[in-house]
């Protein structure tokens, strides 16, 4: 386990999370520190959305505790949790967007829940997310299937951002994008971190990302983490999953 960060924005302890009798999150730890982008790794079906979802308070866990901004959500009452939800935004993964719904529609999905606005404020809300994250406004009548799967990932990211949270959620932003966007999106997600003082939770298996966005790398392996640190910290580990994944013939290939 890696050392304690003091006033972390999330602090997961001892997390056991079991489907029948499948054992996948086993006494897990884990901090993320204010403003970092963390990047969540590990092999295929080990946890990682799961560890998401939990998080959000969308699986239920046998055992732990779970505090998101200092408020330990089991113990929180209703209006508690409720403001610690309207501080995060989560992009789901393959951008999960109503398909019933317009672009607008969908970014305003959020505020309809959280916030007793105007229709015209909450149309120029969308539109200053739209621009946040490079689409046109016309995108905003579009429905989802007439997109391009950047522009759904874009578009899920602006839902994400549409109360301005403090933390946001990325489970695998980049999948199903060409290196080329991928690259953009890792960029943008940088951008939008420095300029609004995000901090990110992203599950990734984009070794780019890792590379050029984030700050700290944490590694799920048998219901645990087996590593957390720097992108220097995870090739120098010895560890045998890491050694294969931070030194095999793709690592070999995004470090030119
Ligand atoms: N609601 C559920 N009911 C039963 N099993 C589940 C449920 N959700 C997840 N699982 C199981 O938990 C395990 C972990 O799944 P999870 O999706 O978190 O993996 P992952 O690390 O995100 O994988 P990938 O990288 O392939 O997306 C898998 O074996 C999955 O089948």
């Amino acid at each position: 386990m890696a050392p304690e960060i003091p006033n972390p924005i999330i602090r997961v302890r001892d997390i056991t999370v079991q489907f029948g009798s499948t054992r996948v999150l086993d006494g897990l730890n884990l901090d993320v520190k204010r403003g970092e982008i963390l990047g969540f790794v590990g092999p295929s079906g080990a946890g990682k959305s799961v560890l998401t979802r939990t998080i959000i308070g969308l699986v239920p866990k046998l055992a732990g505790s779970i505090e998101v901004f200092g408020v330990d959500l089991d113990s929180s009452n209703t209006s508690q949790r409720r403001n610690v939800e309207r501080r995060w935004g989560v992009l789901f993964q393959q951008g999960a967007l109503f398909s019933s719904l317009t672009v607008r529609q969908n970014i305003q999905f959020p505020m309809r829940e959280y916030l007793r606005v105007s229709q015209r404020l909450m149309d120029e809300i969308t539109m200053a997310k739209l621009a946040m994250v490079g689409l046109k406004p016309e995108v905003a009548e579009r429905f989802p299937s007439e997109l391009s799967g950047g522009m759904i990932k874009r578009v899920a990211l602006a839902r994400a951002l549409s109360l301005d949270p403090d933390l946001v959620f990325l489970d695998e932003p980049t999948s199903g994008l060409d290196p080329i966007g991928a690259g953009d999106f890792d960029e943008l997600v940088r951008t939008l971190q420095r300029t609004l003082g995000l901090t990110v939770f992203m599950v990734t298996h984009d070794l780019d990302s890792l590379y050029t966005a984030c700050d700290r790398i944490a590694v799920l392996g048998n219901g645990k983490i087996i590593a957390a640190g720097s992108i220097a910290d995870m090739q120098a580990s010895q560890h045998p999953w890491l050694r294969q994944y931070f030194h095999g013939k793709r690592a070999r290939a995004v470090m030119g």
